[in-house]
């Protein structure tokens, strides 16, 4: 394991929601979930355009007082900062799928039991396709994400190469989904996952990924990066 692996899963790594380790998180979580609110009010409000507008303004102001504040460009910079906990705290924050504080991901919590792999989410209005079901390519988000952390317990984890997903039945907005996944083979550099995704007891989807250590090493992957954040 190197230093982007090791710690990966850890502290948060619990069926309860691990506390943010630091007031910076702990500001940011409730940040994040007042835009996930904002999210969710945005798709289903039916407001005046003149209500709209003056919404609109409110949020421009605030993105100008954010944009003037010192900013970390990326998961790698916080690392860098030696301020803000290893890397497995920071990607907890803010993983576009698991983030706690980062208020695109819905709220994805994972954790391990032995070579078993548990989870829970609950995709709000956002996160609607058809009508009244999450959309399938987030589906494949949470999948990716979770059947990425359950590749863990082979104890050499890579990159995505190939995941499968197949749609048995539309997967409910507003609910409590409930994952799991087993490893079913690790050799050389692939780690074979697969997983269920339930809504109320029933299976909504299943999906297999393979997972593979990059041939450069993961920190090399991460050196590739530098740039790709936006600063
Ligand atoms: C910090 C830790 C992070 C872990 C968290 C994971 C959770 C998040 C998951 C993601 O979303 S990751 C983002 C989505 N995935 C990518 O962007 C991966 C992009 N692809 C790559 O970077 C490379 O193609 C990859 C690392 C997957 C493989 O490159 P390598 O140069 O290491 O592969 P190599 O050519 O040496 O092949 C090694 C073996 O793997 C096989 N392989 C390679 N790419 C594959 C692929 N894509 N699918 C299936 N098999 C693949 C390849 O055939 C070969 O099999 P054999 O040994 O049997 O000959």
């Amino acid at each position: 394991m190197d230093e982007l692996t090791a710690g990966l899963f850890n502290p948060f790594a619990s069926e309860e929601v691990a506390p943010p380790n630091s007031s910076h998180w702990e500001a940011k979580r409730r940040l994040a979930e007042a835009v996930r609110q904002l999210n969710d009010l945005l798709v289903s409000t039916v407001a005046s355009d003149a209500e709209l507008a003056q919404a609109s303004a409110q949020v421009e102001a605030l993105n100008r007082t954010l944009a003037d504040t010192p900013r970390l460009h990326g998961t790698l910079a916080y690392l860098k900062s030696g301020e803000h906990g290893h890397y497995g705290e920071i990607n907890h924050e803010l993983n576009a799928v698991g983030g706690q504080s980062n208020p695109l991901a819905p709220g994805l919590n994972m954790w391990l039991d032995g070579n078993r792999a548990y989870g829970t989410v609950r995709c709000g209005l956002a996160y609607e396709g058809p009508p009244g079901f999450v959309h399938g390519g987030f589906v494949a988000a949470i999948f990716d994400q979770f059947l990425g952390m359950a590749q863990v317990a082979g104890g050499q984890p890579g990159m995505t190469g190939t995941l499968t997903v197949r749609y048995l039945r539309p997967t409910p907005l507003n609910t409590e989904l409930k994952l799991s996944a087993q490893l079913s083979r690790a050799e050389d550099r692939k780690t074979l996952v697969s997983g269920e995704l339930r809504a109320g007891g029933e299976i909504t989807a299943t999906a297999e990924g393979l997972f593979v250590r990059p041939s450069r090493g993961m920190a090399a992957m991460a050196e590739m990066a530098v740039g790709n954040s936006g600063q």
